[in-house]
């Protein structure tokens, strides 16, 4: 067995659990990374090939997130393992719930694979779960897509770091979920033109500019966006090396590597999805002048919005505070950033690090 503490350093993880039901099928696993500024919040993510690294990795993005957002909540993240369209996802979401009820230190909330409607089946359990259905008291924060509203947000305020203009520029997304799509539309209200996307039937491409309505309705009716007549079909991770000033990925993790950094077209990427972009491709990146705004910063939008519904408040509450955070913290990290020479990502860290430590500083074993 390998060293069950290989993932350990100076911010957690405070506990790993790794959940299994074999009655119901149920192989989970929920990494509570840090709760020194509050009871953790983070998405359950359900899919076949889901990690303990990946999960370790997506709960310390929460950590950072949420620490950067300044919210009063530590990160954490969970992963249910399995197909989500299998028949008796119902089954195992509230198998999930129920070897949860006593981590009292994790909030769950939706992320790729589980929806409001999920949530709405770990309330039903447990009274604990956030994005939540309108009719239980939540924010939809999935259905009304704030994270893609957020990477609208994050966009405007970069796009003076970059020389671009949101007006007449072209993107192209990883991913047409609910981030993926949002994406395109707060983009495309800003006067930006969608063309290259995929989901994980492939992808395809317009260079007049894919209609987003249509991209929307097809997704509405479980279709694939390659279902779209008249586009083009590209290669699967095409997207990632599409022609576009703007590059958006909005699926899974690691898709921007040492093997593609160079190859990417776009001016600034807008990381919607959490960890996509590899260290090294960072790097590359980088040296290449093509602007990252990184995922911490940019898809804060659900968990802004999580956070607010947790305390009571409104829709409108979290619009308010998802634009007022996110503008800042990106303007404050790329400004910090262009004036170090640093990595956007390396500023960000800093900033939330100071952060956590700071919170961690008013712990019990604290300097003991
Ligand atoms: N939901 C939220 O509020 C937040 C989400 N995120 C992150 O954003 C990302 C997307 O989340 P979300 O939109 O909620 O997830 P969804 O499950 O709603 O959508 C995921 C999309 O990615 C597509 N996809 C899956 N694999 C591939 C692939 N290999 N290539 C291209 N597309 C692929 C899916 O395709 P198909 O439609 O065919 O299944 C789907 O369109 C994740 O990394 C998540 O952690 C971050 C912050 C908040
Ligand atoms: O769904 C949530 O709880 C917050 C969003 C999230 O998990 C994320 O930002 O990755």
């Amino acid at each position: 067995m390998t060293d069950p503490f290989a993932l350990a350093d100076g911010l957690g993880p405070e506990k790993i659990v790794h959940l299994h039901d074999a009655a119901v099928g149920l192989r989970a696993i929920v990494v509570i990374d840090n709760t020194a500024a509050g009871p953790s919040i983070g998405g359950v993510r359900m899919a076949d090939d889901a990690s303990l690294g990946e999960c370790a990795r997506l709960a310390r993005a929460m950590t950072f997130k949420n620490a950067a957002a300044g919210l009063p909540h530590g990160g954490g993240k969970s992963v249910i393992l399995g197909n989500p369209a299998m028949a008796g996802k119902e089954r195992l979401v509230r198998a999930f719930a129920r070897a949860i009820a006593e981590l009292g230190g994790y909030i769950p909330g939706p992320d790729m694979g589980t929806d409001e409607t999920a949530m709405a089946w770990v309330h039903d359990e447990i009274g604990r779960a956030v994005g939540l259905p309108r009719v239980l008291g939540g924010i939809p924060l999935d259905q009304i897509g704030i994270t893609g509203f957020g990477l609208g947000v994050a966009a405007d305020a970069a796009q003076a770091f970059c020389g671009l203009r949101l007006d007449g520029a072209s993107v192209a997304i990883q991913g047409f979920g609910s981030v993926g799509m949002n994406a395109a539309t707060a983009l495309a209200g800003m006067g930006a033109r969608l063309v290259a996307v995929s989901d994980s039937g492939g992808s395809i491409t317009h260079p007049k500019g894919l209609p987003i309505d249509d991209l929307i309705a097809l997704k509405r009716a479980s279709r694939s966006v390659t279902a779209l007549a008249g586009a083009t079909a590209l290669a699967g991770e095409a997207t990632i090396t599409a022609q576009c000033d703007i590059l958006v990925p909005a699926a899974r993790p690691d898709v921007i590597t040492q093997a593609n950094a160079r190859d990417v077209k776009a001016r600034l990427v807008l990381e919607g999805a959490n960890i996509p972009t590899s260290a090294a491709a960072e790097r590359i990146l980088h040296d290449r002048d093509v602007l990252v705004v990184p995922d911490f910063i940019a898809n804060a939008g659900g968990v802004i919005c999580a956070s607010v519904e947790y305390r009571g408040g409104t829709e409108s509450d979290a619009r308010a505070a998802v634009t007022e955070k996110i503008r800042a913290n990106t303007v404050e990290v790329l400004a910090r950033a262009r004036d170090t020479g640093a990595m956007p990502r390396e500023a960000a860290q800093a900033m939330a690090l100071a952060r956590i430590h700071e919170a961690m500083s008013y712990g019990r074993f604290t300097g003991a």
